[in-house]
Formats: structure tokens, sequence, C-alpha cells
């Protein structure tokens, strides 16, 4: 009683039917001019309320932040991560210690000897090496910008980077798209709806052995570390881990930090911080080489502020409103997380005069706030003037979210937007991104998925002098 309305569920199927799964958000929209902000619509059995709009988005993620911060329980949450873990664990003392814990991590390591800014640009500087190799000539750059992204992720967590063409790191890398893919596929939602499914050679007996092999190779390093490390002087974040299991040993208090919660740390990691970063940096360089006038002008920028010097550091952004505008229009455009990852309620609530029970699955549509009509100047051009204001400076737009926002924000907001910054400024400075063929440019209509991407793209790389 009170639930918010929605289109029509068929028996079984609910509105899995009626969603175009190559373009949900185009859908979602749809529903949404019908039944407001705030509807109801069900994937199989399983009733999800979807919210759209800057009042009703920030009110669940901000205001009344920690009733809507739990996430949905389901089969195949259950299998994969039995509750542990960041990204899909349940709200409560195990997800808000590892939390916590992580997110001091990574900013110990910013103030830390080899801070995260040299971390980063040590790796700029492979990846333009290895750009240097495949100048003058057309290049997809899919790969290498992904193992940089990972590879910043490898040094905070193993302490060590691996060369683009390590095998075993590749193989890693495969098992955990690989698994991402099948995850977000239709029988997921199928195998979560229903029970007797669970019996049948399906992808999830695959997603199992995928997760199998990955914690064997993690166990490996674990022995590694566990025979390297000198207790109290952390060189990365299982180093720091295997110090705070040390400590919870000595408390009275049942632990939370064992080793299948640093797994399924290390694997959300992985998981939440490569692709994302990496198809931030794709649309980026697709974006410039479609518009070049715009890339001239960061280009421009990021000399005049970089003077003799070999880099602009991140400190520089500050006195770079342009570079930092087109950065935030890429984020803003291409919406890379395009739904967030789903919430749920933590109790009965109450939201814009609908009753939604507690554990239901809540999706937050943070495109809906990137092409708002009434918070944008153009909202559906590529156009850095979205983040300008007249006197060419940078300026705060609300409806601005791609890492959403209150208690469940993405946790690596921060490292994201350093690693975004500093490799763009990099790879401007060393080279110009041509369109192939002027006559027929790239296609840029993104592939859905939890990270939405551009279809695969060549560019000419130029070696600037
Ligand atoms: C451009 C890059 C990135 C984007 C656009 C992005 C976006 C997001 C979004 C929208 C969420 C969901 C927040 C919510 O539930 O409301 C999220 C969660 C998360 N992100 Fe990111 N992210 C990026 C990079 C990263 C990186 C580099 C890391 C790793 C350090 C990371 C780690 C996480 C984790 C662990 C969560 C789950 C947080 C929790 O449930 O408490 N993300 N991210």
């Amino acid at each position: 009683k009170g639930f918010p309305p929605g289109p029509f569920p068929l028996p079984v199927f609910g509105n899995l039917l009626e969603i175009d799964f190559t373009n949900p958000l185009l859908s979602l929209k749809k529903f949404s001019d019908v039944h407001g902000p705030v509807y109801s619509i069900y994937l199989g059995f399983m009733p999800a309320v979807v919210v759209r709009g800057l009042k009703d988005l920030k009110e669940v993620l901000v205001t009344r932040g920690v009733e809507f911060a739990d996430r949905p329980q389901n089969r195949l949450s259950e299998l994969i991560s039995g509750r542990k873990g960041l990204v899909v664990a349940p709200y409560g003392r195990r997800w808000k210690e590892h939390r916590r814990f992580t997110l001091s991590t990574l900013r110990n390591f910013g103030l830390g000897k080899r801070s995260m800014e040299e971390r980063i640009c040590e790796e700029s500087a492979h990846l333009i090496e290895e750009l240097k190799k495949n100048k003058d000539s057309l290049y997809d750059p899919h790969y290498v910008l992904e193992n940089a992204a990972s590879n910043i992720i490898c040094s905070i967590v193993f302490g060590r980077r691996y060369e683009y063409d390590d095998l075993t790191f590749q193989n890693i890398l495969n098992l955990l798209r690989e698994n991402t893919k099948m995850a977000t596929q239709l029988w997921a939602q199928l195998y979560n709806a229903f029970g007797f499914i669970r019996h049948l050679p399906l992808p999830h007996q695959k997603i199992l052995r995928n997760v199998k092999t990955i914690f064997e190779y993690l166990r490996k390093d674990l022995e590694e570390h566990k025979r390297t490390r000198v207790p109290e002087q952390p060189r990365d974040y299982i180093d720091c881990y295997l110090d705070e299991m040390d400590k919870e040993q000595r408390d009275d208090n049942k632990s939370t930090f064992e080793e299948e919660n640093l797994f399924l740390c290390v694997v959300d990691l992985f998981v939440a911080g490569t692709e994302t970063t990496s198809a931030s940096l794709d649309w980026c360089l697709l974006y410039m080489m479609l518009c070049p006038d715009i890339q001239e002008k960061c280009r421009e920028e990021i000399d005049k502020i970089r003077g003799k010097r070999d880099h602009v550091d991140y400190e520089d952004r500050v006195n770079m409103p342009y570079t930092q505008a087109v950065l935030q229009e890429v984020q803003r455009f291409s919406s890379v997380v395009p739904l967030g990852v789903a919430h749920a309620t933590i109790k009965d609530v109450q939201l814009n005069g609908f009753t939604i029970p507690k554990g239901t699955t809540i999706i937050t549509d943070l495109t809906s706030l990137h092409y708002d009509e009434s918070q944008w100047k153009y909202p559906y051009d590529f156009n850095p003037e979205n983040f300008l204001d007249k006197n060419g400076e940078l300026q705060k737009v609300d409806s601005f979210l791609p890492f959403s926002a209150g208690p469940r924000v993405c946790l690596g907001e921060n490292l994201a937007r350093m690693e975004i910054f500093l490799f763009f400024t990099s790879l401007l400075r060393h080279f110009e991104f041509r369109l192939p063929d002027l006559k027929s440019p790239p296609d840029a209509t993104p592939v859905f998925g939890i990270s939405q991407v551009p279809k695969r793209f060549k560019m000419w790389l130029v070696q600037r002098a």
C-alpha cells in the first residue's frame, strides 16, 4: 500500500520485456515521463524504485542518505561476495569498518613518501613511452589506458606495477571483466528471481570458477607479503590490512578483518577502479579528437601553466579552469556510471508521499541529472561552457554527480579525479589526437553497462616536439 506507481508488470517477467537492454536509460526516461520522478518497475518478481532528478536524488543520497544506504541482497551477490567487500556489502559494521579503513589507507598514501601523485606520474611516463612506440600510426588506445588505470590500483594494493604485456595480469583483468559482464546480463535477473535456475548449468558456475582463480592468485600474493613484510611499516594496502588484522586480534570484539574480506576488497578496488577510470580516459580522447578546437585550447592552457617543466602538477589545476571544465564535461556527457550502484532501504521509508518498504532496491538514475534541461546551458551538446561562468571561471553545478553522493559516495573519487587530470594533461602535452578520416568520424554512441564505454575507436597519434 502506498508503493510508487509504475508501468504495469507482466506475470513472471515484470517489466523486463518493456526495457530496451541496449539503451535502458531511454526506457527509464519514458516511464518517468508517465509516472513522475519516483516510480516503480519490476525486474522479474523483484520490485525496484527508480529515482530521477535533483530534488529526489539529493534526498535519497544525501539528506536521508543513511535510510537508503543499504545494497540489494540477491542470490548472485550472496554467491559471489557473501555480503563482504566494499561495493555490494550491506550497510552495517563490516562495511563501515572496511570503508573507513580503505579511505584512510588511500589518504595516507597521499601523504606518505611515495605519494599517490608520484605513483600516477610514474605510470603516466610508462604510458607515454608505450604510445610513442605507436606514433604517427592509427592506434586503438583502449588496452593501454585500461592497463595504466589498473596499474594504479596494483601499485596501491600490491605495491608494484605490471608491464603492459604481462600475461598473468592480463588474465586476471580478463576474468574480472568477464565476471562483471556476466553478472549484469538478463540471465542474472532471472537467476535472482527463480530459485530452481541455480541448478542449471548457467554462467554463475563460470563466475564462481573465475572468482576461485582470482583468489588463488591473491592467496599466493598474500603469502609473499607475509614473508617479506615489516610490521608497522606498510608498503601497500595488503600490508596495511595485515597490520589491521594483527591489531584486531588483540581486541576482544570479533574482528571483521579477515583474509576473505581482504580478497573481496581487493577485487572491488579493481572492479570499481579500473573500467570506470579507463572508460573516462577513452571518452576524453574520443571527444578531443572530435573537437580539435577544444583539444587545442586545453593544450594551450597546459603549455602556459607548465612553462619549462615537463608536466603540470595536480595542484596546478586551480589555475586551469578550462581544462577542468573540459574534464568535467567529459564526465557529464558520457555519464560513465549511468545508474550508479543500486541502493536499498534500511527500513520502511516515505519518499515523495509514497511508502517504500525496508529492503527495496533503489535505482539512482544519475544520468537524469546530467541531461536535465533545467540545470544546464547546453544539456545535449558536448560543451565545456556548461561548467564556466561568463568570466571563464570554473563554476560548481549541483546537478553534476558522476561519483554519486552521501554515505555510499564513490570511495575512489579523489583518486579518480587525480588520475584523470594527470593522465590527460600528460597525454595532451606529448601528443595530438587526430581523426583517422575526417569524412567518417567514429560513432560516439555509448555502449550501456554498469559503466558506459565508447565503441572501440582508432586515432592518429601525432607526437609533439
Ligand atoms: C571516473 C571514475 C569513477 C567513477 C565515475 C566512479 C563512480 C562511482 C559511483 C557512481 C559509485 C556508486 C555510489 C553509490 O552507490 O551511490 C561508485 C562506488 C564505488 N567506487 Fe567509484 N568511480 C570511479 C572510480 C573509482 C576508483 C578509482 C575506485 C578505487 C579506488 C573506486 C571505488 C569505488 C568503491 C569501492 C565504491 C563502492 C562504495 C561503497 O559502496 O561504499 N571508484 N563509484
